[in-house]
């Protein structure tokens, strides 16, 4: 499974990255060529040619995701130079000055929000500036119709650019939170267990996993219904959550849930006793009947080397054993089960 999926942003911006590298790596070269051979302007036409170059190396690393944020940062500052260098460079006749309007929506697609905001406004006062200064002092004020234009033509992109990428954002992370969650008990997934487990583990963190099961569902399901069933489900995953934080708890799948602790096994055998007690201890109330019900839990300690299915088929034996025991009881070990 490869988890770097669940990060769209990344993908979406390595993409846009290489897009735009190809881009604006042929129109540089073309640009280049007219520059040199055709205006003569040959330090334009270097800096022309020398972003070409860039844009072309940084098209291969965007394909292969192996850019760095720093090469990203540099390739945009420089875009940023050539674009300012340009409008400064030329007559405001020219319009040279309309290849501004490409870099908020550029900046907002690489940087994200809060970069892609101060970067553009900081190019939006340095355009004006330049546009500005264009005109010698005393026919200044000629500029100022270009500069009204300029900038609220500028601000216009600006804004649909940033109204873009902060709906981007929220849609990107309730999908993110869709994929991940248990739509019945609000609990994280079995996918999301494999996620958080695999980062925990790049993390070098000492993990344990409890696996739960609640005893007898079928005839509670049987007895009140599966609506009581379902509510049994949803009361279960919140004490659960009391007990060990709301984000360590994954539902499995039917009535099985797991949790995911930073800590070694005998204070997760603790914390898998605190769930049981804090289950039986108290009555569930639902559509008006009471219902007792208990849980049976069996821990693993994810040990060196060993994989997430070797743990995970270790704890369901510990469940196991809980399960012929009696149930309503932790088993944390092959021989030591923490009795209710
Ligand atoms: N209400 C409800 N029931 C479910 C859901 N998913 C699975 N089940 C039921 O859960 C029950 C699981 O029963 P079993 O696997 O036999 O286990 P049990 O009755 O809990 O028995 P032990 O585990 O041996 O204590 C089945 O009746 C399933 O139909 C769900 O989302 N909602």
């Amino acid at each position: 499974m490869r988890f770097d999926a669940f990060d769209g942003t990344q993908t979406l911006r390595a993409r846009v990255l290489g897009g735009l590298c190809i881009t604006l790596g042929v129109l540089a070269a073309l640009m280049a060529i007219l520059n040199i051979y055709w205006s003569q302007s040959y330090f334009i036409g270097f800096l022309e040619g020398i972003f070409a170059a860039l844009s072309y190396s940084l098209y291969v690393k965007a394909k292969r995701q192996t850019y760095t944020l720093r090469e990203k940062n540099y390739y945009l500052l420089f875009l940023f130079v050539l674009v300012t260098y340009a409008i400064y460079s030329k007559p405001l006749s020219m319009g040279v000055y309309v290849w501004a309007f490409l870099l908020p929506t550029i900046f907002y697609l690489l940087l994200g929000k809060k970069q892609g905001l101060v970067v553009s406004l900081v190019s939006l006062v340095a355009q004006n500036i330049n546009i500005a200064l264009k005109q010698p002092a005393a026919d200044m004020i000629q500029s100022i119709p270009v500069m009204v234009n300029f900038s609220f033509c500028y601000l216009s992109i600006l804004g649909v650019s940033h109204v873009y990428e902060s709906n981007r954002n929220k849609v990107e992370q309730a999908l993110h939170e869709l994929a991940l969650t248990d739509a019945l008990t609000g609990a994280k997934n079995r996918l999301a267990f494999k996620k958080d487990r695999s980062t925990q583990h790049q993390q070098g963190k000492v993990l344990s996993v409890l696996v739960l099961d609640i005893d007898h569902f079928k005839a509670i399901n049987d007895t009140y219904g599966h609506e009581v069933g379902d509510d049994v489900l949803k009361i279960v995953t919140q004490r659960i959550m009391a007990v060990a934080g709301e984000g360590t708890v994954y539902r499995q799948g039917g009535e099985e849930f797991c949790v995911l602790l930073n800590c070694p096994l005998l204070e997760a055998a603790s914390v898998a006793e605190g769930i049981r007690a804090n289950i039986d201890e108290a009555d569930f109330v639902s559509q008006g009947t009471t219902i007792h019900v208990t849980v049976s839990l069996g821990v693993a300690e994810f040990e060196f080397g060993q994989s997430e299915d070797d743990v995970l088929r270790l704890a369901d034996e510990r469940l196991y054993t809980a399960k012929t025991k009696g149930r309503n009881q932790v088993v944390a070990s092959h021989d030591v089960s923490l009795a209710s």
